[in-house]
């Protein structure tokens, strides 16, 4: 085998010794199914005891994906791999199906993670999924989400704030994946969504298929640079974010901020605007430069990514502005809430709404012993989640405030669908700041902070 296939070295940075089972997501693709061959190669040399499951995702989006599925079994089968397909059921949108897609896949797998009882889905992203990656980022401009995503895949993704995506193969090409699979006699399926010129990623695929011209090492090369800099970037941030302090729905920077050194403090602010504002995109760079550059000059009040910002002698203040709140839900378990919360629902009342506390019954609420001026603090508490039955206030729904079993636990907008390795470090900084639930411990050997 080629030294650059040999599963020791593949899995040389991830450390799987607390678990029992993992699951490779298959679709039936070279990538996939290479995966899986080297994954249980490896399996089988040092940790035999392991259970390996093969999942493959029926998107039902193309006659023949059951059959495929089908065919992912027998293959896995052949190989004394357990198995198991899940289908995407319900109701297709109409338009945004590649994303919408993406993410049911997601939840699939996560789900399938779930029910054999492990917390790491392996899948088959190459060097070349990687540069596909980075080039579709930077031909779309980097106004989005900035140079972050020229670091393109992170090793490890947490999803939903609970299940790893591992990515094994993120540094092997896809040719001597498909030249492995002829060497040990095995065919695979094309996927022809893969080929639909239709879609934004098989026609940056097509333009790079076959291209020597060193186009695809110089995407690689990018993603290298800029994921270094993202995570020595987000050390900054956690270490300045970890300096400040917040209570429910408010958080206060010291006056210092003004002072800290000007890219890791617009990262960190940025950072702390899309949590405040519960916005799953951080706010515009130069944007939040603007604000900066003010800090320590002048006090002003500003709202941006749905966040009010006030600029006082005493600290700054970020807080949920009051407009576009959520209207009147029924508490369903699990349900995000404005971004911001994921409600916890045990036993609610029936009739029971879900719905801003609002200004009147904030003035009510007590607000001793807070560092922050009350104007604010009663602001901020307005804002957030409260149990309602008829006209009549329940109570004020916190992680610690659970009128009839109705909690609300904080979350990080940015980062609560997908958590790359690359973020841990400010993901965990915050996570603290908004006494929201740390996340897990990654996967990897050598797992130092952020170094992910
Ligand atoms: N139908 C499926 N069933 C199981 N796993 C799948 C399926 N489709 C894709 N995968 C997994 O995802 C990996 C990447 O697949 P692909 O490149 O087609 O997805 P993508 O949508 O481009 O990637 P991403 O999910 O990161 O956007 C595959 O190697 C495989 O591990």
């Amino acid at each position: 085998m080629r030294a650059d296939l040999d599963p020791l070295r593949l899995y040389s940075t991830f450390d799987f010794a607390e678990h029992r089972t993992l699951v490779a997501a298959v679709s039936g693709g070279s990538d996939s199914l290479a995966l899986l061959f080297l994954t249980k190669s490896w399996l089988d040399r040092i940790a035999p005891d392991t259970k390996l499951v093969a999942v493959t995702v029926d998107h039902g989006l193309r006659p023949g994906s059951a059959a495929e599925a089908e065919e992912v079994a027998k293959i896995a089968a052949r190989h004394r791999v357990a198995h198991r397909t899940m289908t995407w059921t319900g109701e297709k949108p109409k338009t945004g199906v590649p994303a919408a897609a993406r993410l049911a896949r997601y939840r699939l797998l996560a789900e399938a993670a779930r029910l054999e009882g492990t917390d790491v889905i392996l899948t088959g992203h190459t060097a070349d999924d990687q540069a596909e990656t980075v080039l579709m980022r930077s031909q779309r401009g980097t106004s989005d989400d900035d140079a972050r995503g020229l670091a393109g895949m992170a090793p490890v993704t947490l999803f939903d704030g609970a299940t790893w995506i591992v990515r094994p193969l993120l540094g092997t090409r896809r040719r001597a994946l498909r030249d492995y699979l002829r060497g040990i006699g095995e065919s695979w399926l094309d996927d022809p969504t893969n080929v639909n010129q239709l879609f934004e990623r098989p026609r940056v695929r097509a333009a790079l298929t076959g291209a020597e011209d060193g186009r695809v090492e110089t995407a690689l090369d990018m993603a290298a640079q800029v994921g270094e800099e993202r995570l020595r970037l987000g050390d900054g941030a956690a270490a300045l974010i970890r300096a400040h302090a917040s209570l429910p729905g408010l958080i206060r920077l010291d006056p210092t901020f003004a002072g800290a050194e000007t890219t890791t403090a617009v990262y960190a602010l940025r950072i702390l605007l899309g949590v405040a504002g519960g916005t799953p995109h951080l706010p515009d760079a130069a944007r939040a430069a603007a604000l900066f550059g003010r800090f320590g000059r002048e006090f002003f009040c500003a709202t941006l990514s749905r966040t009010a910002l006030d600029a006082r002698r005493d600290g700054i203040f970020l807080r949920r502005e009051a407009r576009n709140l959520p209207a009147p839900l029924t508490p369903a378990d699990n349900a995000a809430w404005d971004g911001r919360f994921r409600l916890r629902v045990e036993r609610p009342p029936s009739d029971a709404l879900v719905a801003p506390l609002g200004s009147t019954q904030a003035k009510k609420a007590g607000i001793e012993g807070v560092n922050a001026p009350a104007s604010l603090i009663r602001a901020a508490q307005a804002t957030l989640p409260a149990l309602w039955r008829g006209g009549e206030c329940l109570g004020v729904l916190t992680a610690k405030s659970e009128p009839y079993g109705v909690s609300a636990m904080p979350i990080a907008a940015p980062w609560a669908l997908f958590l790359p390795g690359f973020d841990l470090a400010p993901a965990t900084a915050i996570a603290e700041l908004i006494f929201a639930e740390t996340p897990p411990a990654p996967p990897l050997r050598s797992h130092i902070g952020s170094k992910a």
